[in-house]
């Protein structure tokens, strides 16, 4: 018998940010190895035209859902939705939910957060370190409460070269912020942002070590653990492989990339693509939880959830592999052959940027209008080479994050949890892991069905004879 899913049995659990991408992965998994959980609380703010009920019907009427639901037949019933906005005073929760909330929930996992790395400063703040703080003051207040495991990212202090599992305190204190951007002006606060985020790149990995300074802060008597990952990709075995639905990360630029849109991206040839499987965070993240409630550490315990150390890929290998998997499985109507280099040099950039970027795009422009048709691919790749410049930081350096805690927990695992809950990146094999990737990214991102591969093939080669004869 497995001892980490014994301990979620019985359970109720808070998740906040329980529709995204790994909010729905650790639904998921919850689910599945610990159907015998009481109930699974989700902080959830509706979307225009869609009751509370009605968005989480669709959300568990996908594939992801679709083991989990064999196992738990009950799925529903064990998911209450509950409506809550958390850049809302109290979190937007009403009277009656908030009652049941405290008197019930048994663990906390917060995962909501504003991941974009353009959002304004105080948009930022209001999700990541406001919320996070409302969220811990909630959580004092719960009687039964084991447990509270915060979401972090491995790149909230990617100013340093090497990190440490400890929280790195910022030069600025969060309540005095949070103070003064209640009365700045937006056209003020914009222009103080890049003082404030020092040698960060953007205000979501400063907002993210505020949020850290937040937890240690306002922890009073809680039992708290944060998790860092690194850069979250698809499923690597569970509950299927390649699973991901979002473009975030990696995923907008492997797509460029099989589309034919991506030709060069500028990476440093030894820079390390630090990316984690979704589920195997979620693993680590179930083991943490279990042992915070059980060992009760007596100060919050960081754990890095990071592959470079143990298992390196470098962005270069990653890349190829990504288009090896495209020449066997093409996207469907790409605009050219999936053919990407990697440069290393600013001008280098420029020009391919100029010369296999933007020109084709325009003569395309200009043929689309000619022929009486709207022209769209300059923008796409505007739209792309902005991508490129927000990622353009964590594609070209390497960073060190230590792992003894994640090491520690490994070593404390009985062996069926070591399967059950694997979080050893070193079992990961990136051949197969990227290929999966990919392969995701096709049917379960842009929804094509591998039968129409023959015919993205047959499309691809007539590209291909056509440029070859200038056509
Ligand atoms: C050879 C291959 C090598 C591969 C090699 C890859 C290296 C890749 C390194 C990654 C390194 C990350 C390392 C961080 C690790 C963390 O911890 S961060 C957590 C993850 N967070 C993110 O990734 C957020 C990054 N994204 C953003 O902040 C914003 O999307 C951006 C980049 C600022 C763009 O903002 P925007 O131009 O306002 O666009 P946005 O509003 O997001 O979307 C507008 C439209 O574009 C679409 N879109 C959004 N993103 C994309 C995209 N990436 N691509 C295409 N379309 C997109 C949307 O669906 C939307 O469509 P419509 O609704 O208009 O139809
Ligand atoms: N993905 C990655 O590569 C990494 C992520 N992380 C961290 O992991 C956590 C989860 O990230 P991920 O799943 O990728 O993020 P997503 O963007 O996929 O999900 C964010 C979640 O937060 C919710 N949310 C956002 N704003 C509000 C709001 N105002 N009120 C209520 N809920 C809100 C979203 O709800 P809605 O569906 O309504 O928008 C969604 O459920 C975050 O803390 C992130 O910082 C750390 C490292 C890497």
């Amino acid at each position: 018998m497995s001892v980490i899913a014994a301990f979620y049995g019985g359970k109720s659990i808070l998740i906040t940010g329980a529709t995204g991408f790994m909010g729905k992965v650790l639904m998921e998994k919850l689910l599945r190895t610990s159907p015998d959980l009481k109930v699974i609380y989700i902080l959830v703010r509706p979307k225009a035209g869609q009751s509370l009920q009605q968005r989480v019907s669709q959300m568990m009427n996908c594939k992801l859902f679709e083991k989990a639901k064999e196992i738990c037949p009950n799925i529903f019933e064990k998911i209450r939705p509950i409506y809550s906005d958390l850049t809302k005073p109290d979190l937007g929760i009403s009277k009656e939910d908030l009652e049941e909330l405290l008197t019930h929930t048994n663990i906390i996992f917060h995962c909501a957060a504003t991941v974009r790395f353009d959002d304004p400063l105080r948009h930022a703040l209001q999700l990541n370190v406001i919320a996070t703080q409302q969220l811990l003051f909630m959580a004092s207040q719960m009687l039964k409460l084991e447990v509270f495991i915060h979401f972090s990212t491995a790149y909230s202090n990617c100013n340093l070269k090497h990190i440490d599992e400890v929280i790195y305190p910022c030069s600025v204190e969060p309540k005095k912020l949070i103070d003064s951007v209640e009365w700045l002006d937006d056209s003020i606060i914009e222009e103080i942002t890049p003082k404030l985020i020092e040698n960060r790149p953007n205000t979501y990995t400063y907002t993210k070590a505020l949020g850290e300074m937040v937890v240690y802060q306002e922890r009073g008597n809680l039992n708290i653990a944060i998790i860092r990952p690194s850069i979250v990709g698809a499923s690597w075995q569970e509950p299927f492989p390649g699973w991901v639905d979002n473009l975030n990360g990696p995923n907008g630029l492997i797509i460029a990339a099989g589309k034919g849109f991506l030709h060069s991206l500028k990476a440093t040839p030894k820079a390390v693509a630090d990316v984690v499987p979704v589920d195997l965070v979620i693993n680590l993240t179930l083991a943490v939880g279990w042992h915070t409630a059980v060992h009760r550490p007596k100060s919050i315990l960081i754990y890095h959830c990071t592959s470079g150390s143990l298992n390196p890929c470098l962005w270069t290998d990653l890349g190829f592999q990504v288009l090896a998997t495209f020449e066997k499985a093409p996207l469907e109507k790409a605009f050219r052959r999936p053919n990407a280099d990697f440069t290393t040099n600013n001008f280098s950039t420029y020009l391919w940027n100029t010369i296999s970027h933007m020109a084709p795009a325009v003569m395309y422009d200009f043929y689309l209008r000619l022929t009486g048709r709207k022209p769209r691919m300059a923008k796409l790749m505007n739209r792309m080479l902005k991508t490129i410049s927000m990622l353009d930081y964590f594609i070209n350096r390497s960073w060190e994050w230590s792992s003894r805690n994640t090491e520690m927990l490994m070593s404390q695992l009985s062996n069926e949890d070591q399967k059950l809950f694997d979080f050893d990146v070193r079992h990961l094999n990136w051949l197969e892991y990227t290929e999966n990737y990919c392969l995701g990214i096709k049917k379960y991102l842009l929804k094509e069905d591998m039968a129409g591969i023959p015919a993205a093939k047959r499309h691809l080669r007539i590209k291909i004879i056509r440029g070859r004869s200038g056509d």
